[in-house]
């Protein structure tokens, strides 16, 4: 199969073309843990396909690393555009289908800078979804073995668990990203984020992935924490994230309540794999 190797920030993805290859013998699902090991495989945070869409110019699916199937990935969103515009669609704006509803991805080719609209955050709870009996989880306490967090449950397409800490590095990522992902109070896991404040417009944030484990970015992840962040009043709307891969620039519009997000996205090769 031919494949190309993409990365926003360090969040890396191997894609494959539906639209060029014929892929319906292969069951993604399975062979993601396998293409996506970084020392038996090729190597990469989840895999991206795209496929034809009755609704949009382009449907984007997305698989995790262990194989399991997310309604929306941010930077991979930004690195489909990226692998759309030069394979196809050579147009700054690109409609593209997801489980979380049809995404428009800007693209300034020059400067390589991919602004995303990423739609509305869901913050109740049923929705989002986590067991929370309020109107909307903020700063809840949440036991998680020998601590509790204070967490603020997000969707953005697919479920966040927001904390705020004084130090992300001090924080133990996978050791406590891992039990929280999988905690009781999420039923369909959640990717686990955890922010230090810099100032009212920026965060370090540090991240636990559903399905992937720590990554050095998550671009619904940091939309989530900036939504997090204002809705707890540590934040203003146009937050800075300085993520482990680099920096994204979120912010949250007060008039029509919608999330953008805008980096950069690289292709950094093509080969083929051998099945
Ligand atoms: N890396 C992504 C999120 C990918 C999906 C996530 N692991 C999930 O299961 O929801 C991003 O940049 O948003």
């Amino acid at each position: 199969m031919n494949f190309v190797k993409l990365e926003g920030l360090g969040n890396d993805f191997i894609l494959f073309d539906a639209l060029k290859d014929d892929l319906s013998a292969i069951n993604f699902h399975e062979l993601a843990p396998k293409l996506c090991n970084r020392h038996f495989g090729i190597g990469a945070d989840g895999l991206l396909i795209v496929r034809k869409s009755e609704k949009a110019d382009f449907y984007m699916q997305v698989i995790n690393a262990d194989g399991s199937e997310p309604q929306m990935c941010g930077n991979g969103i930004r690195c489909f555009a990226r692998y759309v515009y030069e394979n196809y669609a050579k147009k700054s704006v690109i409609s593209v289908e997801t489980l979380a509803g049809i995404m428009l991805p800007v693209l300034d080719p020059k400067n390589n800078i991919i602004e995303v609209d990423m739609g509305e955050p869901i913050l109740e709870p049923a929705r989002v979804p986590v067991k929370f009996s309020g109107e909307k989880m903020l700063n809840a306490p949440v036991p998680v073995l020998d601590q509790t967090f204070a967490i603020t449950a997000v969707s953005m397409g697919n479920p966040h668990g927001v904390i705020f800490v004084a130090d992300v590095s001090a924080v133990n990522v996978p050791v406590y990203g891992a039990a929280l992902e999988t905690h009781e109070i999420f039923p369909e896991k959640a990717n686990i984020e955890f922010c230090q404040i810099l100032s009212r417009g920026e965060i370090k944030m540090r991240v636990w992935e559903r399905g992937a484990g720590e990554t050095l970015a998550c671009g619904t992840g940091a939309c989530a924490a900036a939504v997090a962040g204002v809705l707890t009043g540590r934040l203003d709307r146009d937050v800075t994230v300085q993520l482990a891969g680099g920096i994204l620039k979120i912010s949250w519009d007060a008039d029509d309540n919608r999330v953008s997000m805008s980096g950069p996205a690289f292709q950094v090769f093509k080969g083929e794999v051998v099945l």
